[in-house]
């Protein structure tokens, strides 16, 4: 009787934890195919003990259950943000579904244990599937160009496999001179190599290539669409960064919903035609801005430590990274030198 109360509990546990991913899904993301995944797992699961529904109705005795009082009294069950809300359902839900399947082995349904556990694995995806609904978050370290005017005849592909194994964690793909048509295909294989290496992956300027490869976000500058135009067209789970060359320009990105700037050019650069800003800009972002920032322009081996000191977590370099001898080492003596 016990293990028919156990099991009971538990089916109902996963089914309302799956049920409350399925509503996040449906009403939160409108990502039709993990709704679609969820419920079907949830008439799964409810379909197999149907034939014990008599069984589990009879064992319930909730008014008795011990476990309310302990629950009601615990901190444990906080969820301060979707995120969380959904990891936490998603642990309840593989959690139960695990004491379903080892129960219903003693109970003598070794059938339906191993279907459940086929689930779990089914849950194990979906959860995979719908973490891709969330944005990431700017790394802190090295950001990566491309730039392969300044990349000693190297080609972009070739400097962003030197990137990765360098060990950066972000990288934009920055293209003045070729075609579209070779730029889609470089930017294809770059995103590419992000993904399989778990880099996040930016594209400089074409919003619409950046939704085409479905790349992780966009940057574009104060001559390029705006914010507010991006998002539209991007959606809410992908990064915006946004150039700022002096306060007010910070200040409308912020408000624009940027999730994240550059602050630049902070010192001379012939990789852009732009006057240098000076630490002096980026003391000011430091003070007076909250969303995350990357220092860029004219940085190099010899001054990063002092934009780091300054209070820069995220620092970009272009011609010092692309046109390194070694690109994997210079990224380690840069990471060396910030950390
Ligand atoms: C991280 C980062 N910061 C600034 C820029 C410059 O963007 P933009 O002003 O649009 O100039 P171009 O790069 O398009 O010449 C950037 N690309 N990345
Ligand atoms: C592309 C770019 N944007 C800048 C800005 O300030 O918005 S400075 C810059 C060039 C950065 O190249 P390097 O590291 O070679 O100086
Ligand atoms: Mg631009």
């Amino acid at each position: 009787m016990k293990r028919f109360r156990i099991l009971d509990a538990n089916i109902n546990r996963a089914c309302e934890g799956i049920r409350v991913l399925e509503d996040i899904s449906r009403f939160n993301f409108e990502d039709t195919v993990s709704t679609k995944e969820l419920r079907e797992m949830r008439h799964r699961v409810r379909k197999l003990f149907l034939p014990l529904d008599h069984k589990l109705l009879l064992a319930r005795d909730s008014k008795k259950d011990i476990g309310k009082t302990i629950s009601s009294n615990s901190d444990l069950d906080k969820k301060e943000d979707i995120k969380n809300l959904i990891f936490g359902n998603f642990k309840r839900v593989n959690e139960a579904l695990r004491t379903i399947e080892e129960i219903s082995k003693i109970v003598g349904e070794y059938n339906i244990s191993k279907e459940i556990e086929n689930l779990r694995f089914f849950s194990y995806e979906i959860e995979k599937n719908m973490s891709k609904n969330f944005k990431k978050i700017l790394p802190k370290g090295i950001y990566g160009i491309t730039g392969e005017k300044f990349a000693n005849g190297r080609s972009n592909i070739e400097c962003v496999k030197s990137m990765i194994d360098g060990g950066i964690k972000i990288i934009q793909y920055r293209e003045k001179e070729k075609s579209i048509k070779e730029k889609i295909g470089e930017i294809i294989e770059i995103r590419n190599l992000c993904r399989e290496n778990d880099v996040i992956f930016i594209v400089n300027d074409h919003v619409d290539i950046a939704i085409l490869v479905d790349a992780d976000g966009v940057h574009v500058g104060q001559d390029d669409m705006d914010i507010h135009h991006v998002r539209k067209l991007i959606g809410g789970n992908k990064i915006i960064g946004k150039s700022t060359h002096c306060l007010e320009d910070a200040e409308k990105a912020v408000l624009d919903g940027a999730d994240y700037i550059g602050v630049g050019p902070i010192f001379k650069t012939t990789t852009k035609e732009k006057d240098p800003v000076g630490l002096g800009y980026l003391e000011e972002v430091v003070k007076n801005i909250d969303i995350p920032f990357v220092a860029i322009g004219g940085i190099k081996e010899s001054n990063i430590e002092d934009v780091k000191r300054l209070g820069a977590a995220s620092i970009c370099l272009v011609s010092e990274i692309v046109g390194a001898e070694n690109i994997e080492k210079k990224i380690k003596k840069l990471n060396e030198i910030i950390d």
